[in-house]
């Protein structure tokens, strides 16, 4: 389904104090949105508590400003003995412009973990 069609794993607005030096949304902002994004996909599929373990192939392509409403859509790109991929995609659209624009790209990936922090497998 493409993303237009889709609900968003979150919705949310920044603030200005969410702003980097040049008046854009710092980019450790939209990460951690990310991050949140793809740990609550991250859970569901592996049913239970998960880790970031890394970052893959991220892509800020366009700057988020103040004003804008920031939309993480998010896919299950692979599923590992212990671990989930997920694909977060982030469209924001301006004030009042329905323009959909893509602003950045990457795929988390989280392990399952147990009680202890260990990997546990995820069902497959
Ligand atoms: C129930 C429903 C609830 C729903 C509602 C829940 C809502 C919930 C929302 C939360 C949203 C916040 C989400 C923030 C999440 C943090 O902020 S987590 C904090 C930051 N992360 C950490 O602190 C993790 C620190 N690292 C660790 O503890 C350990 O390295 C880990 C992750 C447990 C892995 O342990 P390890 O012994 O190194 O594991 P190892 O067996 O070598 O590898 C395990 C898997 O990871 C993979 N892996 C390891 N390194 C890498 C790498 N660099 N790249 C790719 N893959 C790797 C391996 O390939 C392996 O995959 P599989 O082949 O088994 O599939």
């Amino acid at each position: 389904m493409s993303i237009e069609f889709r609900d968003p794993v979150i919705r949310t607005a920044p603030m200005p104090s969410d702003c980097n030096n040049n008046g854009d949304i710092f980019g450790g902002w939209v990460l951690s949105q990310m991050d949140m994004a793809g740990g609550i996909m991250a859970a569901r599929r592996a049913k239970g508590r998960t880790v970031t373990v890394a970052v893959e192939a991220m892509t800020f392509h366009q700057p988020i400003k103040v004003g804008d409403v920031v939309s993480i859509y998010g896919e299950i790109e692979r599923v590992g003995r212990t671990s989930v991929a997920v694909k977060l995609t982030t469209i924001v659209t301006r004030k009042l412009d329905p323009e959909e624009i893509k602003v950045t790209e990457g795929i988390y990936v989280f392990v399952a973990i147990d009680d202890n922090g260990k990997p546990r497998p995820v069902d497959q």
